[in-house]
């Protein structure tokens, strides 16, 4: 079965008055029906462009792309009105006609593509149901909350049935409740409605919380591509490690003592592993930065460990921890390490 969403050797290149620049470099990407897939990077990596290559809001200047098996460089403009209909878009500051009422910014998407009033006025009602906004109908988006008017916005997104849902830093205004409201509320479109969800985010909180795939862009290129279980375990590239790994952790002072990185990657979990440890070795050992995820219920991440100074204990602890498959790295200076 053909991706729904298929990227070959996709290039976009700006030219400004400064000269051309690159924003995305041969990009190959598939995304598969289903997926809540997340695209992350540092700022400027060229995640909203890639995103908008996905609607042709940004047309590629090299490549391909295809939606179920149909590139959208040979469709005629009609064909990709109807194309776009079936892709959804949520933005980060909700892009809501502020002078119309909320029933009437879902009905919006409908009129445009010709819908009947009253279907179209049936039709938002519901949606307002599904996104439990069924009392504000009449409100207007300035009476809202930031997390009502993304509601809204999805809402909206949704008003013309499409099978993609694409959503730019769509959690990124919002506090971490109701990031964590709006993003189980993707997730339940996603799985009620079968909606394929595209998640540009700079925020691994919300990567963790509901993708299942994650691509990671730097500098215009896909330098990493996988499942968010392995992307996450086992980071690959410099960027994926600054990413999955918090800063905090990975900048640690040494200062002399003796300190281990611990990884977990989802083959233990993370207290019975070191609470033993400290049992059966009789250490002592100071937590000094955890920075740990549980995904589909297994930790993964990273823990800074002080371990004891005498040799013998130390080199005990550790291969006490390795014996368990547990992977551990000692922390040399400033954050470098060296795999036991
Ligand atoms: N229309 C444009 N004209 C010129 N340069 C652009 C244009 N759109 C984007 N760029 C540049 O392309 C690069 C990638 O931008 P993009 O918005 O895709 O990045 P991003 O990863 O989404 O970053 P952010 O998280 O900061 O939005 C940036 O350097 C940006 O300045």
């Amino acid at each position: 079965m053909n991706p729904i969403v298929e990227f070959k050797n996709v290039s976009k290149t700006f030219y400004t008055k400064n000269g051309p620049f690159q924003a995305l470099n041969q990009i190959n990407l598939a995304i598969q029906e289903g997926d809540i897939f997340g695209i992350i990077g540092l700022s400027g990596a060229g995640k909203s462009t890639l995103v908008r290559c996905i609607n042709y809001l940004e047309v590629p200047t090299e490549g391909e792309v295809r939606i179920a098996g149909r590139d959208l460089g040979k469709m005629n403009q009609k064909e990709l009105r109807r194309q776009r209909q079936e892709i959804g878009m949520i933005f980060q500051n909700f892009n809501l006609l502020m002078q119309r009422n909320v029933l009437d910014n879902i009905c919006f998407p409908l009129e445009i593509a010709g819908v009947k009033k009253a279907d179209a006025r049936k039709r938002a009602e519901e949606l307002l149901e599904i996104v439990g906004l069924s009392d504000k109908a009449k409100s207007y988006p300035s009476q809202l909350s930031g997390g009502q008017k993304q509601r809204v916005a999805i809402a909206r997104a949704l008003a013309t049935n499409p099978k993609i849902l694409l959503c730019d830093e769509a959690t990124s205004a919002l506090d971490p409740t109701t990031t964590k409201a709006i993003l189980a509320l993707l997730k339940e479109i996603n799985q009620k409605f079968k909606i394929t969800i595209v998640i540009i985010t700079h925020e691994m909180a919300v990567v963790e919380e509901i993708c299942n795939q994650v691509a990671i862009v730097d500098a215009g290129k896909l330098v990493e591509t996988g499942s968010a279980t392995d992307v996450f375990s086992k980071p690959q590239t410099e960027i994926a490690k600054q990413l999955v790994y918090k800063e905090e952790a990975n900048q640690l002072e040494v200062g002399g003592k003796r300190y281990v990185r611990v990884v977990f990657d989802g083959n233990s979990s993370f207290e019975p592993a070191i609470a033993d440890m400290i049992l059966n070795c009789r250490v002592r050992v100071n937590i000094m930065g955890a920075d740990m995820k549980n995904i589909d219920g297994k930790a993964y991440g990273q823990m800074i460990l002080q371990m004891p100074d005498e040799d013998v204990k130390a080199q005990q602890a550790i291969h006490y921890l390795e014996e368990r498959n547990i992977i551990v790295e000692e922390v040399t200076a400033h954050g470098n390490t060296g795999t036991h």
